[in-house]
């Protein structure tokens, strides 16, 4: 659990780190299924993690749901020395999927509160409508319940009997 501040909104994000290997496949894709925003991460010192993301994309498109949020990662920039993925070509398959594109680096720290914070305001933009809508529903109901708190004010002074006439 992770709380990001989004134009003043305190937001709860839950992160899950779905495990690479194939062997795990079966239980990530389960993960798939109620993920608002999902990372598709690459180490830009394996041109094979690279290679693996399309793999990675279609499961998303079979598994996720319609408007779950992608972002494109290129994790370990500070290992430029070993780079076997040039940062264009990250870029590249960003566009081609439509999707934002991050290099990071999980020991620098570097974009990584950028590629949360992105995400996030990525989710809440995609259920903007519900947002709004539960808001709405919500003033509705603070609205009501005022009202009848007012009525049951003057209810309560007309029906109890003053104390004091004077
Ligand atoms: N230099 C560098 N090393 C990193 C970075 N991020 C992760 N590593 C290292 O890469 C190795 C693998 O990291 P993991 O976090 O286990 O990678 P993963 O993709 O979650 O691995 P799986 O769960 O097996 O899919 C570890 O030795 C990390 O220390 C980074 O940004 N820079």
């Amino acid at each position: 659990m992770k709380t990001l501040e989004i134009d003043g909104i305190k937001v709860r994000i839950q992160i899950w780190d779905t495990a690479g290997q194939e062997r795990y496949q079966t239980i990530t894709k389960q993960y798939y299924r109620r993920a608002q925003g999902i990372f598709l991460v690459y180490d830009i010192t394996s041109e094979r993690s690279f290679q693996h993301i399309m793999k990675w994309a279609s499961d998303v498109d079979e598994y996720a749901p319609n408007k779950v949020q992608k972002i494109l990662i290129g994790n370990k920039s500070d290992e430029e020395q070993k780079r076997q993925v040039p940062k264009m070509q990250g870029d590249k398959l960003a566009k081609t999927y439509g999707m934002d594109f991050f290099e990071t680096s999980a020991c620098t720290n570097y974009n990584i509160k950028e590629s949360f914070t992105r995400l996030t305001e990525l989710v809440l933009q995609a259920n903007r409508k519900d947002l709004d809508g539960l808001r709405v529903s919500i003033n509705e109901d603070l609205g009501i319940a005022n009202l009848e708190d007012e009525e049951g004010q003057s209810d309560s002074t007309a029906n109890t009997p003053k104390s004091c006439w004077c």
